[in-house]
């Protein structure tokens, strides 16, 4: 990207200050036009849902959910509205046509339906992002406007082809600064948007297609998250009929990354995406656990969906001799040949353990209906044995002795009993896994639940199916609901057209979610997180390296068309179970389906502290593409040499943090320690010490955290303690500092006590 400065272009400084002024002021009063309709669209909306609010609706079922809709479609279109308040406009492209057109959060137009305002993500705004000096698609000049409030504080200019452009406008072309002011800002402790200063090749990943799964690979800061989120706005905006009424789940490592990029989509005004864990992935369950590395990689493993498989089988008996019964005096037998063909007739019809059950029962029953016949002297034809069958169902004994041959099975209570049992694992297990590694599997029953249970829990649910005690009470329940949901959909759909509202805000299935359901107020998203089989338009899945076969099988369940995003650093992956190359991760679920985008420059972390990061790592034997530092950086890493005693490490970490105060005025900063020091006496000490009046720098912008919990995560400055031990603590150590070490946007301190790691110590 081609940018021209101040001293390319102003003849002298004076002329391009008051030109600069001039152009900042011609800004505001554009701006000020467009909150003005802002406003207007705003109090618009106000006022039809206070009317609505106050009009009497007619007493019938219709008129109220009419109102409701009607309410629901203007309070979601007024959240919508406030969230574009922040920076509603950030972008102008002059076209070397003469043409103008202002780009913003959101499309606007005035009262002749003349556009004031192209949202980001329309087509007509794409050259925004993607036009270049070499390839300038048309514009003369792209503008970035600085805002603060409702006020211009500034303008950036690049020329991009300045044939377009008159003698008057060349003086008024400024140097690059909105990436550079965005980089350098301090952080807040949550992702901002960055839908102001969106690069090419991340704009590229943004607008591709919906289908298939895009795998978007970039080293540490290349904005995969950021990217990711855009995109996911993109999508719903995009695509909106056909993504927004199935909801965007987005995927990521730990509820502290979650609460860091909450805000960034609805600052993008998209409320219909669920954010989850993968221990939070199985509804109704949360892990609470981790497990230790082999046995997550275990659990992780493929094989594990045979052993669950055969464990489920295992829960179909045979019999292995006659039990007779008598009802009312006639003899009959439960036979093992009938258990047998039963068992395999209800095996072969594919449906899963719970509703297959249906299938064994009826075929028992209509045997012993069959020997009840001949004992009472009656015909012996489906109808006589189909009124017997009532009687059989009522008797205790029959219903025992079916019931244990194939029990009713929830899952959880399956995997449970399957994981405290050595005799239901041996069997399960046998030619799948070796004994020790069957072993490995076993706990007491009623252990809380782990990450890498969520896979196996849902490969349970997806093999035993709804619970059967409920079974024909639900089937009617939801055929019941199935054909008012059609009705509300239908009076949706009559409810738009007659509002005239966009189809880019509701479709009709949002709307009819909202007069359905308790209150009318359940969203797409509180739907779909309820719903363990739920199906998603889109799904994203970031820090994806971390993810294990089997979870990559639940995550296909939840979006059969696999319209995936997957963001991810193979050099930063830490879990045990996690990939090393990407095939491995998506050839089981989208085999010839998946290509890879790769982002190359890195926005967070200084070339001044990439270059040791990535030295230490090369030194560790991990070779990857490093990405390239967007800026240099003030700093070089401040390394603490100090003895082994508690004191010194906790003393080393204040300094270091007083330090990053000092020379940054400011800012969030998180010490950085190994998964086993973060519970230990150095981070007791040091949190302790933030808290003591004396100290310099408030304990709520310092975070104390292990490698685990950073992922995703940045920080002004970082101050990372004992790197050797990080390295040693796992089979991933390397990765695991590398994250660490990556996190900082402009300074990093290093606290170690004997040699550092060869490539961290500076002299490579
Ligand atoms: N085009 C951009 N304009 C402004 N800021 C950007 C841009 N791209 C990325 N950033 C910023 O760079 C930082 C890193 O972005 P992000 O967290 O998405 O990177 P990442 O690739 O997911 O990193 P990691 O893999 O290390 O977690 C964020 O602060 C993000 O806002």
């Amino acid at each position: 990207m081609t940018n021209m400065g101040v001293d390319g272009v102003g003849d002298a400084a004076g002329g391009t200050q008051n030109a600069t002024e001039r152009e900042v002021s011609q800004e505001q009063s554009y701006v000020d036009v467009l909150y003005g309709r802002l406003d207007d669209i705003r109090s618009r909306a106000e006022m039809t849902l206070d009317d609505l609010r106050r009009s009497s609706s007619s007493n019938t079922p219709a008129g109220r959910a009419e109102k409701d809709a009607f309410d629901a479609l203007h309070t979601e279109r007024l959240a919508q509205l406030g969230a574009v308040e922040d920076r509603l406009v950030f972008g102008r492209l002059d076209m070397t046509g003469g043409e103008r057109r202002y780009v913003g959060r959101i499309g606007m137009s005035d009262e002749a339906q003349l556009q004031l305002l192209v949202d980001w993500r329309a087509p007509a705004a794409a050259a925004f992002y993607q036009a270049t000096a070499a390839s300038p698609s048309g514009v003369a000049r792209r503008r970035h406007l600085a805002t603060r409030g409702r006020t211009v504080t500034g303008i950036d200019d690049e020329l991009l082809d300045a044939s377009g452009l008159n003698a008057d406008d060349l003086t008024t072309v400024t140097g690059d600064g909105a990436l550079m002011t965005a980089l350098t800002e301090h952080r807040t402790g949550k992702m901002r948007d960055i839908v102001a200063t969106l690069q090419s090749e991340q704009d590229e990943i943004v607008r591709a297609p919906l289908t298939g799964v895009l795998v978007v690979q970039g080293g540490p800061g290349t904005g995969k998250t950021a990217v990711a989120l855009h995109r996911a706005a993109y999508l719903l905006y995009t695509h909106r009929e056909r993504i927004a009424k199935s909801g965007v789940l987005v995927v990521g490592p730990s509820p502290v990354f979650l609460r860091y990029i909450e805000r960034v989509l609805p600052s993008l005004g998209e409320t219909g995406v669920v954010l989850s864990t993968p221990g939070q992935i199985f509804p109704g369950v949360e892990a609470t656990k981790v497990d230790r590395p082999e046995v997550a990689v275990l659990k992780g493993d493929l094989r594990m969906a045979r052993v669950i498989r055969e464990a489920v089988r295992q829960r179909q008996l045979l019999l292995p001799k006659p039990i007779p019964m008598s009802l009312d005096g006639d003899q009959i037998t439960l036979r093992p040949a009938a258990v047998a063909e039963a068992r395999s007739r209800a095996r072969q019809n594919g449906r899963p353990h719970n509703e297959a059950r249906n299938t064994f029962v009826k075929h028992l029953l209509d045997d012993l209906a069959g020997q009840l016949a001949r004992s009472r002297r009656l015909e012996n034809d489906p109808e006589t044995r189909q009124d017997l069958i009532p009687e059989l169902r009522d008797s205790i004994d029959v219903r025992r002795e079916i019931n244990l041959r194939w029990m009713p099975l929830s899952a959880e209570s399956f995997l449970d009993k399957l994981f405290s049992s050595p005799a239901r694992l041996r069997a399960a297990a046998e030619g799948k896994l070796s004994k020790a590694e069957s072993r490995l599997l076993l706990r007491e029953s009623g252990s809380p639940w782990t990450q890498a249970d969520m896979p196996l829990l849902d490969e349970v649910a997806e093999l035993i199916g709804a619970d059967v005690t409920v079974s024909a009470t639900a089937a009617r329940e939801r055929a019941r609901a199935a054909a008012e949901r059609a009705e509300a959909v239908r009076y949706a759909q009559g409810v738009l057209q007659m509002s005239g509202e966009a189809s880019a805000m509701m479709t009709a299935d949002m709307l009819a979610d909202r007069f359905e359901g308790p209150g009318g107020s359940l969203t797409v998203a509180e739907r779909a997180r309820d719903d363990r089989t739920w199906t998603y338009g889109h799904v994203v899945v970031d820090e994806a390296q971390e993810v294990s076969p089997m979870f990559w099988r639940t995550l296909a369940r939840r979006v059969p068309t696999r319209s995936m995003t997957v963001v991810g650093d193979l050099a930063q992956t830490s879990s045990a179970a996690g990939a090393t190359t990407w095939a491995e991760a998506l050839d089981t679920i989208a085999k010839d389906r998946w290509r890879v985008a790769e982002l190359t420059v890195n926005y967070r972390t200084p070339a001044k502290i990439m270059r040791p990061a990535a030295a230490m790592l090369t030194t560790e034997g991990i070779s990857v593409r490093l990405p390239e530092s967007a800026r240099e950086g003030d700093w070089d890493p401040s390394r603490f040499r100090v003895g082994r005693t508690t004191d010194e490490l906790v003393q080393a970490v204040l300094e270091a943090l007083t330090a990053d105060d000092k020379a940054l005025g400011g800012g969030q900063f998180a010490v950085i320690l190994s998964r086993e020091a973060v519970n230990g006496e150095v981070s007791e000490r040091v949190r302790k010490s933030l808290l003591a009046p004396e100290f310099a720098v408030p304990a709520e912008r310092v975070s104390v955290l292990s490698v685990d919990d950073v992922k995703g995560l940045e920080y002004d400055a970082v101050t990372v303690v004992d790197p050797a031990g990080i390295i040693a603590a796992s089979r991933r150590g390397a990765s695991d500092l590398y994250v660490a070490l990556t996190r900082p946007t402009q300074r990093l301190s290093i606290v170690h006590h004997g040699d550092l790691p060869e490539g961290l110590d500076g002299r490579s």
